[in-house]
């Protein structure tokens, strides 16, 4: 089977997939590893596994994509490019050898002088610590200077290497993912959901950056693409609503969650909350908060109530959702379609898709008085419900 490409929506069972197929080989005597870049998707991909496995396992390993180019391909073969052992990882939102604010170089920051790599543009001064932005070009560097060493080493521990939430990787990760392939043609997935990208994992204009270049970039290195089509955690009233995020898709999500569970029963769909009764709200029901950031709702939340932010949610699934959202994606979810059109990204746009697809069986919005009617979804109230 040539390496392969798994696009599919919330809730289709990626995650489930990626640990059923790590099971299957580990049962034949394998080792996988799972490659993931958020904290909270690596935490939910072992928790998952022991759960569907019994036990964890040391044939199954999850790392976080920096941790996996420093360990797995820079520090074992950085000799060819620098003799110091590089002991870190120094994060960098931004890029380091620009002058704060603006476009201009720092002097003697590019990646050759003389064309001699310059170690101050992979390093920090102390030469020790490599910048979290420039780690991918440094992988995908020293496995071509050390003739893709990296990726045979990988191949001989690993029977399968997985690439979760490929939707966030950008221009050096898929160098290095090419890497990889050309050693294993045939042991490499990568999983993504193009409407989910709400991170990139470096700056810059490498490419690619679009859905459009990396699904290119994908075929052109022969990976096979496959889709799951169905969403097996969120009720068909949810699904409908998620259909709604991305109107230039036309696909339709059908649900396979054909039952409630009884102690669910009572309250399913998707409802508005007003402000003042969150509290009530949140004694009946005991949703998951979501929010748009850690300051959203503050007014009417209790306080040290446990909340994801829409971004640190993903990946994860609750029974029921309280959404905290901002005015905007209220507005969408009111019939402006315009809401997001002077977005320059659709980062916002994305969360709201991952905030609503977190929810199996409920979810609700909390609203302010002045859009309860524009909503087109039921007000709870707690006689009506
Ligand atoms: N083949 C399957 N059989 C039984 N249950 C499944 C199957 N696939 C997925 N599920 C269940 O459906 C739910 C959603 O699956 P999963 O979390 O794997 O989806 P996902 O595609 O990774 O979602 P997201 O991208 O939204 O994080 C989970 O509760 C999972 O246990």
């Amino acid at each position: 089977m040539p390496n392969e490409l798994w696009i599919a929506g919330a809730g289709s069972g990626k995650t489930h997939k990626i640990i059923q197929n790590a099971i299957d080989i580990i049962n034949t005597g394998g080792r996988v590893l799972v490659v993931t870049y958020t904290v909270n998707n690596q935490a939910e991909l072992r928790s998952r596994f022991i759960k569907m496995y019994g036990k964890s396992s040391d044939n199954f390993i999850v790392k976080g994509l920096l941790s996996f180019y420093l360990e797995d391909i820079v520090r074992p073969y950085q000799s060819v490019i620098f003799p110091e052992r590089i002991a870190g990882i120094t994060f960098t939102e931004n890029n380091p050898h620009l002058i704060p604010g603006t476009t201009t170089w720092l002097p003697n920051r590019q990646e050759r002088i003389d064309r001699t790599i310059n170690p101050l543009h992979y390093l920090t001064p102390c030469k020790t610590s490599a910048y979290s932005g420039l780690l991918a070009k440094l992988a995908a560097l020293v496995s071509k200077m050390a003739n893709n060493a990296p990726a045979k080493r990988l191949n001989e521990i690993y029977q399968r290497i997985f690439f979760d939430e490929v939707q966030d990787l950008v221009g050096w990760d898929y160098d290095v993912i090419k890497s990889l392939s050309n050693v294993m043609p045939d042991s490499i997935c990568c999983v993504g959901d193009f409407r989910q990208t709400i991170y990139t994992t470096t700056f810059g204009q490498k490419k690619p950056l679009t859905r459009k270049e990396k699904i290119q970039y994908f075929s052109a290195i022969k990976f096979q693409q496959c889709t799951l089509s169905r969403n097996r955690r969120c009720i068909q009233r949810i699904c409908d609503l998620s259909d709604l995020i991305h109107p230039d898709s036309d696909h339709k999500t059908e649900s396979e969650v054909k039952k409630i569970p009884e102690a669910l029963a009572d309250h399913h769909g998707v409802f508005a909350v007003r402000h003042s009764q969150v509290r009530e709200y949140l004694d009946t029901y005991n949703p998951q908060v979501l929010r748009w950031s850690s300051t959203t709702g503050k007014k009417f939340l209790p306080e040290g109530l446990t909340c994801y932010s829409f971004g640190t949610s993903k990946g994860l699934g609750f029974d029921r959702v309280l959404v905290i959202a901002p005015e905007k994606h209220l507005n969408f979810l009111s019939g402006d379609h315009k809401a997001f059109d002077k977005d320059k990204t659709e980062e916002s746009r994305n969360k709201l898709y991952v905030a609503i697809t977190r929810a199996r069986y409920s979810l609700a919005f909390a609203v302010e008085e002045k859009l309860l009617g524009k909503l087109p979804f039921p007000l709870w109230n707690r006689a009506g419900q």
